[in-house]
């Protein structure tokens, strides 16, 4: 692995066509010591995405850098980047001791010390088999083996979904202490954008198989406003500038970007955009 690298992962015009979805043409850039949040509605493309990342299926077109160095027809990189998913795949009457056995020879990195140490810190019992654990701790479980290999890549694909928010709280106090190093960098997929608006540096932005935006996340929330105001409030230029009009009997909201907010002709309640308003709205 080059070890003069500045971003820990490139993805660049990749491309994917399934029967009744197209991934078009994504780009974004992770760079090394960030968590980067990817985000979008229910089959907006981000599983597809980590998919091709880590080259479960193949891609139709583009680039993927890991550590600036091109993944294409290597599998070494696989090494460097651990995988957490929303569901173990880890045989449900193993035990952590059995997982160890099984997982551990995969990676050339495999620290068996590191691995206990978190059973410790996330109070697993190396005796519980997988079935026996809750939904909490089989994320835990996941974690502890992806953080054991001294990988410097973190790939989550929706690792909160199913959580409670103190799991989900924990999961955060876990990422962030693996960033402490400087040297980690997070990927992390997810439609619970709460997580993100605590962690995330950079959100990537998926709408359709498309990237809406990518970028660091201030930049986003800063760039968007809701809207709110009375139907009567409403002139025929303004409908153009919005994003995701919802009309009811009483009043309108909607999204606008900060660049529009200037030519507004009337006197509106607007309020910063949270990412899920930016989602919901985009999504109308
Ligand atoms: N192997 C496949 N063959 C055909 N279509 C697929 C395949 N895998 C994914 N798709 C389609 O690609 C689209 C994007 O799916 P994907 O799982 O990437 O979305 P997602 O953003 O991760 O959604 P979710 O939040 O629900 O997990 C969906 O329409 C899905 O049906």
């Amino acid at each position: 692995m080059n070890n003069n690298y500045e971003n820990a992962l490139q993805v660049l015009n990749l491309s994917k066509k399934f029967n009744e979805f197209q991934l078009d043409d994504v780009s974004f850039n992770l760079p090394v010591g960030y968590i980067m949040g990817l985000v979008g509605k229910n089959g907006a493309g981000k599983t597809t995405i980590i998919n091709l990342i880590l080259d479960l299926i193949k891609k139709d077109s583009g680039v993927i850098n890991v550590f600036d160095e091109n993944t294409e027809g290597k599998s070494e990189f696989k090494d460097e980047i651990a995988t957490v998913f929303d569901d173990t795949f880890f045989s449900s009457d193993w035990t952590a001791i059995d997982i160890e056995k099984a997982i551990g020879p995969f990676y050339s990195k495999w620290d068996s010390n590191t691995f206990h140490s978190y059973l410790k810190q996330f109070s697993l019992s190396s005796k519980k088999k997988v079935k026996e654990l809750s939904k909490g701790m089989k994320m835990k479980m996941m974690l502890a083996v992806a953080l054991s290999h001294n990988a410097k890549l973190l790939i989550l694909d929706e690792p909160t979904s199913g959580l409670d928010p103190v799991a989900r709280d924990e999961l955060m106090d876990i990422l962030l202490d693996y960033m402490e190093s400087g040297e980690a960098s997070v990927l992390f997929s997810t439609h619970i954008t709460d997580d993100l608006e605590k962690i995330a540096d950079y959100i990537t932005l998926m709408k359709d198989g498309k990237v809406f935006y990518t970028g660091p996340k201030d930049d986003l929330v800063e760039s968007y406003f809701v809207v709110q105001g009375k139907i009567s409030e409403i002139y025929p230029e303004f409908e153009n500038l919005v994003i995701g009009l919802r009309k009811t009997s009483t009043g309108f909201s909607c999204l606008m970007n900060i660049k529009d907010i200037a030519a507004l002709k009337t006197n509106m309640i607007t309020e910063k955009a949270t990412i899920d308003d930016i989602l919901i709205y985009i999504n109308k």
